[in-house]
C-alpha cells in the first residue's frame, strides 16, 4: 500500500507539482543570473523535458518559446508562463538574452536548427536521436567545440540513478561476463498515428530512429562497447510509406564484455549476442486489447541475470531484478542516489544530487547546467557516444532495404 501511495506521490510531484524554487538572482547574493532557455517549437515533449524540470532548478529560467505560427507561440507562452514568444525560430536565436536552446524539433530538423543555434552562440540541449545521420552529429559537435559551447543529446535515461545501478551491478562482476543482452522499447499501436512526425521520412521518422535509439544506446552503455556487427535487422514497414519502419527487430554482436573487476581470463573470450526491439505500433491482443509497453533491458550473464523494467521512464515505476544462478534473487528500486534500496557501491552516494521525484529529465537538466557552469556533471553523454549511436542506427537501417534517413542539405553560411 505504502509503495502505491509512494508511486502516486512521486509521479504527482515529478510531473504536476514540482517544488518551485526561487531563481538565483544577484539580490540573493549570487553573482550570476539563471541560465535563460529558449525552446524551438511548441513541441509536445517540451513541458515534461524542460519546462517542468526547470521549475525546481534555481539556475534555470525558461524565458522564450518560438513556433512557426505566432499564435501558437503566444498561446504556449501564456499556458506555461513563458516571458517571451517568437513567431519564427531565428528570431529566438537572435535574442541576446538567451543562453541555451532546447531543440525538440522533428529529427530531420535537428541538424539545421542546432547548427544555427550554435552559430548564434547558444548552448544546445538537443532531442534524441541527435540527427538523421552520424555525419550531421559529427558536424554539430565540431561546431560546438569550435565555439566553446555545450551540446548534449538528450538521452535523459542515462542521468537516472537506476540505469547507473544496473551498470554498476554488471561492472561489479557479481554475475560474471555478459553472454546475451536484449533491450526493447515497444509501445502499442494507436498512439503514433496520422501526421505524427515519426511517420514522415523527410522529417527523420521511423521506429528505429524514435524508439530504437534508446535500446541501442542502452545496449552500448551496459556493454561499454559498440557493436561489432548487425547480423540481422527486420523492419515492419508502414503501409502508407514504405520508407518508414513502424517496428524493427535487430540481432547484433558486441565484443566480449569483461566486467571491470573480473580477473584476467586465460580462456578465449566469447562475443556478446544482443537483440534490440523498437516498435511504435505493436498490434493489440486479438485486435481489441492494447498491450502494455515493453520497455526493458535484460543482461544474461555467466552467473545469473539482471533485468531492468522501464529503463526509459524509471521515475514512473521501475524495478531491477537480479537473479544469481546460485543464491537468492533480489529486487532493487533506485529513485535517487541517496535513497537507493541497495547498500551503496559508491562512497559519495550521499553527496550526489537528486530526489526520489526527480524525473530523468530533471537529472539531465542538473547535469546540463553543471556542464555549462563549468562544474563536473554527475554523468554525461559524450560526443563519441552520440556519433556512435547514429552510426549504428544508420548501419541497422542499411541492413534493411529502407536505407538511412536523408541527410540534411542545410549549409551554414561561412559568416554564421
Ligand atoms: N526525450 C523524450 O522523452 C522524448 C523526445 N522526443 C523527441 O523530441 C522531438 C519532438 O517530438 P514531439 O514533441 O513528440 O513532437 P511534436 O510533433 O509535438 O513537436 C515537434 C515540433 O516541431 C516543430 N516543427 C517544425 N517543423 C515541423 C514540420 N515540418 N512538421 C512538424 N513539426 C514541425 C513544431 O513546432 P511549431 O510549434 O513551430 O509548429 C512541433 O511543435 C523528436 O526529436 C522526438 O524524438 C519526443 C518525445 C519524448
Ligand atoms: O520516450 C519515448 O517514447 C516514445 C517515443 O515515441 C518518444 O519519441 C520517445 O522519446
Amino acid at each position: 500500500m505504502s509503495s502505491i501511495i509512494g508511486l502516486f506521490k512521486r509521479n504527482y510531484t515529478a510531473f504536476f507539482s514540482p517544488p518551485k524554487v526561487l531563481k538565483s538572482t544577484s539580490e540573493q547574493g549570487s553573482q550570476i543570473a539563471p541560465l535563460k532557455f529558449g525552446i524551438l517549437g511548441a513541441a509536445a515533449i517540451a513541458p515534461a523535458a524542460l519546462i517542468n524540470p526547470a521549475q525546481s532548478h534555481s539556475d534555470v529560467v525558461v524565458y522564450a518559446i518560438a513556433a512557426r505560427d505566432p499564435k501558437r507561440a503566444e498561446a504556449f507562452a501564456e499556458k506555461y508562463g513563458i516571458e517571451k514568444w517568437y513567431g519564427n525560430y531565428q528570431a529566438l536565436l537572435d535574442d541576446p538574452e538567451i543562453d541555451a536552446v532546447y531543440n525538440p524539433l522533428p529529427n530531420g530538423l535537428h541538424y539545421e536548427w542546432t547548427m544555427k543555434a550554435l552559430a548564434a552562440g547558444k548552448h544546445v540541449l538537443l532531442e534524441k536521436p541527435s540527427g538523421d545521420t552520424a555525419e550531421e552529429t559529427r558536424r554539430m559537435f565540431d561546431l560546438a567545440e569550435n565555439k566553446g559551447l555545450i551540446l548534449l543529446e538528450a538521452f535523459h535515461y542515462r542521468f537516472h540513478p537506476a540505469i547507473q545501478r544496473v551498470k554498476d551491478i554488471i561492472n561489479s562482476g557479481e554475475l560474471g561476463k555478459i553472454k546475451h543482452i536484449s533491450a526493447s522499447l515497444a509501445i502499442p499501436k494507436g498512439i503514433i498515428t496520422g501526421n505524427d512526425i515519426r511517420l514522415d521520412y523527410n522529417l527523420g521518422g521511423g521506429a528505429m530512429m524514435d524508439c530504437g535509439c534508446y535500446p541501442l544506446s542502452c545496449l552500448r552503455y551496459l556493454t561499454s562497447a559498440n557493436p561489432i556487427s548487425v547480423n540481422d535487422a527486420k523492419a515492419t514497414v508502414y503501409r502508407r510509406n514504405t520508407l518508414i519502419d513502424t517496428g524493427m527487430a535487430v540481432n547484433l554482436t558486441f565484443p566480449s564484455a569483461s566486467p571491470s573487476s573480473s580477473p584476467p581470463e586465460s580462456q578465449p573470450e566469447e562475443p556478446v549476442t544482443a537483440t534490440l526491439v523498437a516498435d511504435f505500433a505493436t498490434p493489440w491482443i486479438l485486435g481489441v486489447l492494447p498491450r502494455m509497453p515493453r520497455i526493458f533491458v535484460l543482461a544474461e550473464c555467466e552467473q545469473g541475470s539482471v533485468e531492468m523494467f522501464n529503463f526509459v521512464m524509471p521515475v514512473i515505476y521501475h524495478y531491477i531484478q537480479i537473479r544469481p544462478l546460485q543464491g537468492k534473487a533480489r529486487t532493487e528500486k533506485v529513485y535517487s542516489f541517496r535513497t537507493a534500496t541497495h547498500k551503496g557501491t559508491s562512497e559519495d552516494q550521499n553527496e550526489k544530487k537528486g530526489e526520489e521525484w526527480w524525473s530523468t529529465y530533471r537529472y539531465q537538466l542538473e547535469a546540463f547546467v553543471d556542464k555549462v557552469r563549468g562544474r563536473e556533471p554527475q554523468t554525461w553523454v559524450s560526443r563519441e557516444d552520440s556519433i556512435a549511436n547514429m552510426e549504428w542506427i544508420e548501419k541497422i537501417y542499411e541492413k534493411t532495404n529502407l536505407g538511412a534517413r536523408p541527410q540534411s542539405n542545410f549549409q551554414l553560411e561561412s559568416s554564421e
